[in-house]
């Protein structure tokens, strides 16, 4: 390289992982673009507009649920002014009905410190036996434990969570009515097909670091709004040039040591070239695997070998309130949780919206389920939600459709986390992020904005600016 490096930098990919790291750098001082293949912000985290039979619905592509913990995250709804629009519960308090039994539990956190703040609620746990409650308990702690010496540990990520589970006494009970139900909503993955180590981490920081951090937070709001509209005015504002419908072709090496990013724009595929001494590749990692230049990474084709988990949305529109909460888990039927969108889409303005009702049925690990039509979704979802929620029974559905995202996370099986690149590379100048990478997290909006901020943070270093993190670690 010849004189100072560039002092321009090119983000690839506006998800929250290439958002965090534009609007880091830029705050840097960086002059900073962040280009972005379609015609909005937001990535894997979006909302569109549907004209159907209920009328105009802002439509979420997946309902999207934070903890207290996801400092992160939260860092980021701050940073955009949104923190009041996806607020959080005052205290955790998951309803769990069991459609089978017709029996409706809890999952709530008490004013206790930890581990105590969940034991009055898994004590009275109505889905589990007594005994069965005392050997969650016990495994809680030990998982915890496990959580907070080395969730990163090879030898734990080589391992299987289900496995682990059967070894501390837990039935398949205990398994179905507790485990799953936390770790499918955020692993993505049942125990079986998922690391001990991710499981480690996501019960340790989740539940057992302090007491309020698994405490839900949701947006009021379309998530457009936040991840896309508000988003991009801070950006702006911050001084990065956001270009969207900018896909990026191919990254090179200039002699002087400089990015040359070659960028197709625009709907005609015009194409332009941008220089940067600093790029932040914030793309899915087989796109990444196709931008990176020869040598970046010592073991490339390891990115080819992070599989992709689905996870499927079924939306209905009742012409009535059928769920008298604002969100749902469900056991004893294929159903998983069900959230209330009514408020957010922007049914109630739309005519013979007043007294209807519009949920979200979020499907996760759902490769079964993934490719089948939307008839039959019909046919096998109708008749679930009529049995877990007893208003629905005479109910008329207004409108049912479906959103599928067969690449929503990647798959949190055993061996993962030596696939997943932190973000430095062997390319000066060239830092990776996304939700896929080294975060110790699972494919989540925190470890999208962890990533990101990661590989600015690094990138700030590099050229020799003030680099200190901008979100408090969870304790
Ligand atoms: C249905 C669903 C439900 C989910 N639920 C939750 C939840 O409840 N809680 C939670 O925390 N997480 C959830 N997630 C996961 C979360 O949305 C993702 O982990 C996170 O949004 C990933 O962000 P990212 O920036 O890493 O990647 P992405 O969102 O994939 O962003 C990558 C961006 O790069 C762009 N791009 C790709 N190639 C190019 C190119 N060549 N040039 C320019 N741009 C390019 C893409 O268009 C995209 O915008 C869910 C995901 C889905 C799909």
């Amino acid at each position: 390289m010849t004189g100072a490096p560039d002092p321009r930098a090119v983000v690839v990919g506006g998800g929250l992982a290439g958002t965090a790291a534009a609007l880091r750098l830029a705050d840097a001082g960086v002059a900073t673009t962040l280009v972005e293949s379609r015609p909005r912000l937001g990535g894997l985290a979006f909302s569109f507009r549907r004209s159907g039979a209920a009328g105009e619905l802002t439509v979420d592509n997946g309902h999207h649920v934070h903890l207290r913990c996801c400092t992160a995250y939260r860092w980021l709804l701050e940073r955009i002014g949104a923190s009041a629009l996806a607020p959080l519960q005052p205290r955790l308090d998951i309803p769990v009905h069991d459609a089978a039994r017709g029996r409706t539990g809890r999952l709530r956190r008490a004013a206790l410190p930890v581990p105590l703040h969940l034991g009055a609620s898994l004590a009275r746990y109505p889905h589990l036996s007594p005994a069965e409650r005392l050997r969650v308990g016990r495994a809680a702690l030990a998982l915890g434990r496990l959580g907070r010496i080395d969730p990163g540990d090879p030898a734990l990520d080589g391992q299987d969570f289900g496995s682990w589970l059967r070894r501390h006494g837990q039935s398949p009970r205990a398994v179905r009515a507790l485990w799953d139900l936390i770790g499918v909503a955020t692993l993505n993955a049942r125990a079986p097909d998922v690391s001990l180590g991710l499981a480690a981490m996501v019960i340790g920081t989740g539940l057992l670091s302090e007491p309020g951090a698994a405490d839900i937070g949701w947006s009021r709001v379309p998530l457009g709004h936040l991840h896309d509209t508000l988003a991009a005015a801070v950006l702006e504002k911050a001084g990065v040039r956001v270009v969207r419908q900018g896909r990026v072709r191919e990254l090179d090496r200039e002699p002087d040591g400089g990015w040359r990013v070659a960028v197709d724009s625009g709907a005609r595929r015009t194409g332009r070239t941008l220089r940067a001494g600093t790029v932040v590749l914030a793309v899915p990692q087989r796109e990444a695997h196709r931008l990176l230049p020869e040598g970046a990474l010592e073991e490339p084709e390891r990115l080819l070998r992070i599989g992709d988990a689905p996870i499927l949305n079924v939306h209905v529109v009742y012409d009535r309130k059928v769920l008298h909460r604002p969100f749902l888990a469900a056991l004893g039927t294929p159903v998983q949780w069900v959230f209330d969108r009514t408020a957010a889409s922007g049914l109630r303005d739309a005519p013979g919206g007043a007294g209807s009702q519009y949920i979200a049925v979020s499907q996760s690990a759902a490769q079964d389920e993934i490719d089948l039509p939307v008839a039959a979704l019909r046919d096998r979802y109708l008749p679930e939600l009529a049995r877990l929620m007893p208003a629905a029974r005479g109910a008329k559905v207004r409108d049912f459709f479906v959103t599928r995202e067969r690449a929503a996370t990647f798959a949190p099986v055993p061996g993962v986390g030596r696939l997943r690149p932190v973000a430095r590379t062997g390319a000066p100048g060239l830092w990776l992020a996304g939700a896929w990478t080294a975060t110790g997290w699972p494919a989540t909006m925190e470890g999208a904005v962890r990533s990101g901020l990661t590989a600015a943070r690094e990138a700030l270093a590099a050229l020799g600016r003030p680099h200190d993190d901008v979100f408090q670690e969870a304790a």
